[in-house]
């Protein structure tokens, strides 16, 4: 059947948009054709077509050979082969969910399917490749970043919902550009659309700064959050103007300075100007902060822009100057707010000029300061401080009591591989090191985990994630852990997961330090930024680079506490823990050997920490999974935690990782409201019910 080129163009743009290469669509609609009309095929924006292509993916995917059939033969089989089927495709997103209940499916409109592979939330694709900001600025991340970059003709589709807020709260946010040689600034009229969704159209204004050292600097995804006045709530004066602002497009927002990027003393002035006919007060200044997005990131609720606001401004037109008090404020991200003019000009509206410093310890080329072999950079579309403070390390640092020793003479022979040379990987027999893992490397030659080491792996979380109350710790309201919370009533134990850890080669074994059974050990290979996450969750890790699936991506690095030492320190400080999250080290508690107390061992980020404390939560799709690994001891009461994708992770992705968040527990001190945008999120009702 011969099919016309516009229509086959259509087909191919809405199979874009999931991602489907085009060659592969060619390929399905050609055998598609075969059996349906075209009508069959297009309809529902092509709905049965993305079905016929999912499916052609996933036989074909079911054909790859897993790479070692020893390997898998190692754990027996669990039973659980039905439900991983079900939800590994969950969770490697770029799978089609084929397990999907029929009714699950929801009417296909091309990126919105049910077939889609990334999921949405509320209308926002999670991780989609629309236009950041960021990305019209730096462009793709495999060019050079932080040059800048930028094509007026585009449109910038900003998220002015919870999701953009920038770190310092109260605060527009802008973009710092690091490149010296280059200058421009950028006007930005908002245009509504409508209530809840912007647009920002740009008009680039080059300027030069040659005063400043010809830094760039870039106004950014302001999120102004100016909130609309609530449909049944009787509109204020303040409301309506603001209303009127935004609907004639009148808001105008500028920044008339350049700055330094670099971040000890930094001068910005903004400016917010309300360009219609009517002066006064446009908006209220209090909503024209983060007030919402501040308490979620637990930032002081002071309104830099609305405290010390003194006398009011005139409501009949005419010109009235306005001066505010100094207003500092220190945000907990270490942003310094100096404010100390107000005012009004004549006609125009209201501008009031920010000077913002900055006081942090990180250098946003590499938060690590070079404790890691390559730089973690600071992606350069917001301005803020990582908060709270933290010292990078990039190893382990004891905190106090905790019992880790290591020596070589704990080190057992057999449990080592003294007599290795080289390469374990080669050896033709496997050393005493992969005993661990039953005689078999985890980790291929590329240095990523064997498929059926990282299959095992998910498995293992997947029967935690459906069976829980089958891993009840045995010493159940014994339970070292449960012993040493702070609550009247001791809990039985909810369990720990026993865990399938990886054994890597170290300095009593005879091998080279470029052996492949050492991964972790030797840090950070891939290129990873710390950026400005969406849906409000604050800092979050992305990967600079396309990833394969069991690549090693980081470690959690924190301080080694012992349980009493962490109880402690929630119970020292009020909301301690709200951000970081501190790791059990229980991948083996659930042994035989019941530990006593001081013995459980925790990770704590909080202080000492590395590029691991900014990765985010996920429900249950995560695209990053946990390994404990030993490498100095076969000790398992000490490990490393490591972080390896557990699927094909592209460039530009954030990295997530499931928390195993106990949303249901309304005394962990973790709960947060989870903005995952995962469509198995569990704590989406927490938060519901938490709101109202
Ligand atoms: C380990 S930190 C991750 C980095 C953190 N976003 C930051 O800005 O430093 C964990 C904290 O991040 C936030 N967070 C992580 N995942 C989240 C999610 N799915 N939804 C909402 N907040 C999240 C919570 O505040 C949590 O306590």
């Amino acid at each position: 059947m011969q099919v016309d080129k516009t229509k086959k163009k259509q087909a191919l743009a809405a199979m874009k948009k999931l991602q489907l290469k085009e060659k592969f669509v060619l390929s399905v609609l050609k055998d598609a054709l075969k059996s349906h009309t075209w009508d069959t095929l297009e309809a529902d924006n092509f709905n049965l077509l993305a079905d016929l292509a999912f499916q052609r993916q996933a036989d074909q995917e079911k054909h790859t050979t897993i790479d070692s059939q020893e390997g898998q033969q190692l754990y027996e089989d669990d039973g659980i082969d039905a439900l991983y089927d079900h939800h590994v495709d969950a969770r490697f997103e770029h799978k089609p969910m084929r397990s999907m209940e029929t009714s699950e499916k929801r009417s296909f409109e091309a990126g919105t399917s049910s077939f889609c592979k990334r999921p949405k939330q509320d209308g926002i694709e999670i991780g989609s490749k629309t236009n950041t900001v960021a990305d019209v600025f730096y462009g793709p991340a495999s060019e050079p970043l932080r040059h800048a970059k930028f094509d007026s003709s585009e449109k910038l589709e900003l998220d002015f919902s919870n999701d953009a807020a920038p770190p310092c709260g109260n605060l527009p946010s802008f973009n710092v550009n690091n490149s010296r040689a280059s200058c421009s600034a950028i006007k930005y009229d908002l245009h509504l659309q409508n209530r809840s969704d912007f647009q920002v159209k740009s008009e680039t204004d080059h300027e030069q700064d040659h005063n400043l050292g010809g830094t760039a600097n870039t106004l950014n995804s302001h999120k102004p959050d100016f909130k609309l006045a609530s449909s049944g709530r009787k509109l204020s004066e303040g409301d309506k103007l603001q209303e009127e602002a935004l609907a004639e497009n009148k808001l105008r927002i500028s920044k008339d300075k350049e700055f330094s990027h670099e971040r000890e003393l930094k001068q910005i002035n903004l400016k917010i100007e309300y360009q219609g006919e009517r002066s006064c007060q446009v908006f209220d200044r209090r909503e024209a902060s983060c007030a919402t997005e501040s308490k979620n990131l637990s930032l002081p609720s002071v309104d830099p822009i609305t405290d010390g606001v003194k006398g009011g401004l005139v409501a009949d037109g005419t010109a009235q100057q306005d001066t505010l008090s100094i207003c500092e404020l220190d945000c907990l991200n270490g942003v310094r707010v100096k404010q100390d003019h107000l005012w009004v000009p004549k006609k125009k509206g209201i501008s009031f000029d920010l000077d913002v410093e900055s006081t942090s310890r990180h250098n946003p080329l590499d938060i690590s300061r070079g404790e890691e072999n390559i730089p973690i950079p600071l992606a350069g579309d917001v301005v803020g401080n990582l908060s709270p403070e933290f010292y990078y390390t990039s190893k382990c640092v004891i905190y106090q009591n905790a019992p880790v020793t290591f020596s070589l003479a704990k080190v057992p022979e057999d449990e080592c591989c003294s007599s290795c040379f080289g390469d374990c990987l080669n050896s033709p027999i496997a050393c005493a090191c992969s005993k661990e893992t039953g005689g078999e490397y985890a980790y291929n030659a590329d240095g990523c985990l064997h498929d059926w080491f990282l299959r095992k792996a998910i498995k293992e979380k997947i029967r935690w994630d459906v069976y829980p109350r089958d891993y009840y710790c045995p010493s159940m309201s014994s339970c070292p852990i449960e012993r040493l919370k702070y609550v009247r009533k001791i809990e039985s134990c909810k369990g720990h997961l026993l865990r399938k850890f990886v054994k890597e080669c170290w300095r009593k074994c005879g091998c080279d330090k470029r052996c492949g059974n050492r991964v972790v050990q030797r840090g950070i290979s891939r290129r990873l930024e710390v950026f400005w996450a969406p849906h409000g969750k604050g800092w979050g890790v992305r990967t600079l680079e396309n990833l394969p699936a069991g690549a090693f991506v980081c470690e959690y690095v924190g301080e080694i506490l012992t349980h009493e030492e962490l109880e402690g320190r929630k119970m020292s400080k009020s909301g301690y823990l709200k951000q970081p999250f501190p790791l059990l080290l229980d991948a083996d508690l659930c042994s035989d050997h019941v530990l006593k107390n001081g013995e459980p061992l925790c990770l704590d980020s909080t202080h000492y920490g590395n590029i691991a404390r900014f990765i985010n939560h996920r429900c249950y799709d995560a695209n990053v999974l946990d390994i404990p690994i030993l490498i100095e001891s076969t000790d398992r009461h000490y490990y490393h935690v490591a972080y390896f994708t557990n699927r094909v992770v592209e460039v530009r992705e954030e990295l997530t990782w499931d928390y195993e968040i106990d949303f249901d527990d309304k005394h962990s001190l973790k709960a947060f409201q989870c903005r995952c945008g995962s469509r198995f999120c569990r704590g989406r009702d927490y938060k519901l019910s938490e709101i109202s």
